[in-house]
């Protein structure tokens, strides 16, 4: 590895050195056997275009040197198309000024034997001076596409080469190998692995982000194709067993698990007529038998996928008996992540078939994550945490963590996104959302007073106007249970309402909990969170209480998960990115170099105070909460009767319960208030469950 890295820098060395020799021969500085015989080579050749090879030489001596040294500069491959045009139609244009004479070209000048006979040819059909005028047409326009890579023929070369697929990188990602079988359930060809894109990563990176080599790249795992060829024949088997034709049509594999393709057979049966008819075997037969075929496998744990989107055929995931990590570094270079062009891309983890897995945030616009104890949230958040630091710096997006288990996020303390530090508390937690609330509406007035519709106008104008822009804030909950169980309807209002209104703001919410129970995971968080991710829960109850569908009891859990994306629709079950400390460390500490590292005091501090300094008000607005929901009018003489408080009290109160959502704003006239929440949220929630709860646990 070693060795290969000094080679290339040798080599790049060797260009450079070539590229200043053939320099200095060509304006006769320097002459030697060889020097001089390559230097009538190129000459005789190329005429003056021997010094767009000095160029050449030295440009491709440069960047062999700087990717070495992970300092690769982007040079698409249809600059270097542009730029090689751009030479052999100056050589031309030359030739054809020269007036086009071969003994010209014989002496060096002009565009040398290849430019003289560019010209030729197209001075058989338009003689000069339209062939002269031509080829000075297209230097100039090759010129202009190939320098300031603007220009017709850098669009058309864009979209020519849209499909063009990236180099494949060197640290191949995980083992991403599918293959299709044959009759026999053989692997019909080399499993091979899919082509994991690089080169762009420089181009769309922004300035000053952090390199990507602070986070460790993929190790490669060989498919290993014995194992998978005796796994697909003891599916095969398994099902025949229980009367079910069925066959092993291909296979892709992930970190964690192999899918294989099941294709259901015929079975003939009898019709009343007595006659012989041929029917298709139901997918249903095939789901229904996952418990047999794990036991025929010897699977801890096995999913049936039935069907595949989008294929004809069943996918049965069989745990691979090593599987491997996933790593951030080629995930963040891969060309699903890099393709989003969005500031809150998300590197998830790789599918069943190893494929980078990516969300975007502002689109989800939130994320809520569950999974037990042990099952990889934690893991998770902190990747995805690691992830966005990759791609902002402080001053675009800011972070608040809430973690009450007081372990897992404080490892990001420190690090120069964080508002102040990771909060533990309950109680100073509870002021992070009303902080968020009051940022956001806040916000909300800075939109309206520069007529702009979302964050993105909003900075755009900040930025062309020369103001400061407004960063993007993800609120990171790594227990959500414990802030339920203080404060439940503050709670859940406060996210019900960021999720409801902040992304315009550029506000967003990620939150996890270990408990998807429907007092914490309530119908309206849940209504209010549509991308999710499962880990592995306890039962398909807690399954179908985050998904609204069975299959996250039967992950494997070390970071083994079901994405749900709203705008895919299905479950996409992936394996989670691992992050290390050190990665962690590494990235803190970059940002800490490069940023002048005060720690802010958080800007929910005084909100925290406030709420000290009344000591017990929490508990009043619960109840204040209560007794709206109850009497479904609200009123601050109302509350003030009930609560046994005072009239400013009361009116602060119902100030509050607006705040977070429940009531209306005021109608004016002493009118009471519109109550915005239904007696029944949460409750209603908690019924629906309990009629779930009845429902088998396994239709089978
Ligand atoms: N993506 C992953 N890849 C590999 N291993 C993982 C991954 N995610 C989690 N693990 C393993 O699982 C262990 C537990 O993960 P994690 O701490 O994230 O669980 P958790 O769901 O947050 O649990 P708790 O709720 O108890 O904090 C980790 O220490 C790690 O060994």
């Amino acid at each position: 590895m070693r060795g290969r890295r000094y080679t290339a820098d040798t080599i790049g060395l060797l260009l450079v050195v070539a590229a200043i020799i053939t320099f200095m021969a060509l304006l006769d500085f320097t002459e030697g056997t060889l020097v001089s015989v390559w230097v009538r080579f190129i000459r005789t050749w190329m005429g003056w275009g021997a010094f767009a090879v000095v160029f050449f030489l030295g440009l491709a001596g440069v960047l062999l040197i700087l990717a070495n040294n992970e300092k690769s500069v982007a040079f698409p491959l249809k600059r270097i198309i542009v730029l090689e045009g751009l030479m052999f139609s100056l050589m031309a244009f030359f030739s054809a000024l020269g007036g086009q004479s071969l003994q010209r070209a014989s002496q060096g000048l002009d565009g040398g034997f290849i430019g003289w006979g560019l010209a030729e040819i197209v001075d058989r059909f338009l003689p000069a001076p339209i062939s002269t005028i031509l080829w000075g047409g297209i230097t100039v326009v090759l010129a202009v596409s190939g320098l300031g890579l603007t220009g017709l023929v850098g669009n058309l070369l864009d979209r020519l080469l849209e499909d063009e697929p990236l180099e494949s990188e060197g640290q191949a990602a995980e083992s991403v190998a599918s293959a299709p079988m044959d009759q026999k359930g053989t692997p019909a060809r080399k499993a091979r692995k899919s082509p994991e894109p690089k080169g762009h990563a420089e181009l769309k990176r922004g300035d000053g982000l952090p390199p990507l080599d602070l986070v460790l790249p993929d190790k490669t795992v060989k498919a290993d194709e014995t194992n998978i060829h005796d796994t697909a024949r003891r599916i095969e088997k398994a099902l025949a067993d229980f009367g079910i034709p069925a066959r092993v049509v291909g296979f892709r594999q992930g970190p964690t698990v192999t899918q294989f393709a099941v294709e259901p057979g015929f079975v003939e049966k009898t019709n009343p007529d007595g006659e012989m008819v041929r029917q298709k075997v139901r997918v249903a037969q095939i789901a229904n038998l996952h418990r047999d075929l794990a036991l025929a496998l010897s699977a801890e744990r096995l999913r049936i996928e039935a069907p595949v989107p989008g294929q004809a055929f069943v996918g049965v995931e069989v745990p691979n008996a090593d599987p491997s990590i996933v790593r951030l570094r080629n995930l963040l270079e891969s060309r699903p992540f890099l393709k989003m062009r969005s500031p809150l891309a998300l590197a998830l983890g790789r599918d069943v078939s190893g494929q980078p897995v990516v969300g975007d945030l502002s689109r989800m616009p939130h994320l809520l994550i569950a999974g037990t104890t042990g099952s990889g949230k934690s893991v998770c958040i902190a990747a995805i945490t690691v992830c966005l630091v990759m791609n902002n710096s402080p001053e675009t997006l800011k972070l608040a963590m809430l973690d009450p288990k007081m372990v897992e996020l404080v490892r990001f303390n420190g690090l120069p996104h964080l508002y102040n530090k990771v909060e533990t508390e309950p109680e100073r937690m509870l002021g992070v959302l009303k902080w968020a609330l009051a940022e956001m509406d806040r916000r909300y007035r800075l939109l309206e007073a520069a007529k702009t519709r979302d964050i993105d106008s909003y900075n755009e104008r900040a930025a062309r106007r020369g103001e400061n822009a407004l960063p993007r804030v993800v609120i990171l909950i790594d227990e959500l249970a414990d802030l339920m169980m203080s404060a439940p309807d503050q709670t859940e209002h406060a996210l019900v309402r960021l999720a409801q209104l902040a992304r315009a703001t550029g506000i967003h919410l990620i939150v996890a909990t270990q408990r998807p129970s429907t007092d914490v995971v309530t119908g309206l968080i849940k209504a209010n969170f549509p991308a999710r991710i499962a880990f592995n829960v306890a039962s398909s109850i807690d399954s179908r209480v985050i998904l609204d569908a069975n299959g996250a009891e039967s992950l494997l859990g070390n970071g083994d998960m079901l994405f749900l994306d709203p705008e895919a629709g299905t479950p996409l079950r992936a394996q989670g990115v691992m992050v290390s400390d050190n990665e962690i460390e590494k990235v803190i500490e970059y940002w800490q170099q490069h940023m002048n590292g005060e720690v802010e005091p958080a800007p929910w501090e005084e909100m925290i105070e406030s709420a000290a300094q009344s000591e017990g008000q929490d508990d009043l607005v619960e109840r204040a909460i209560r007794i709206v929901k109850e009497e479904r009018r609200a009123s601050a003489s109302m509350l003030q009767r009930r609560l046994r408080v005072g009239y400013p009290r009361a009116a602060r109160l119902i100030d509050e319960l607006e705040e977070l959502g429940v009531v209306g704003p005021s109608q004016g006239g002493g009118r009471e208030r519109e109550v915005l929440v239904s007696k029944d949220d949460g409750e209603e929630q908690r019924n629906i469950d309990y009629n779930e709860d009845e429902i088998e646990e396994d239709p089978e």
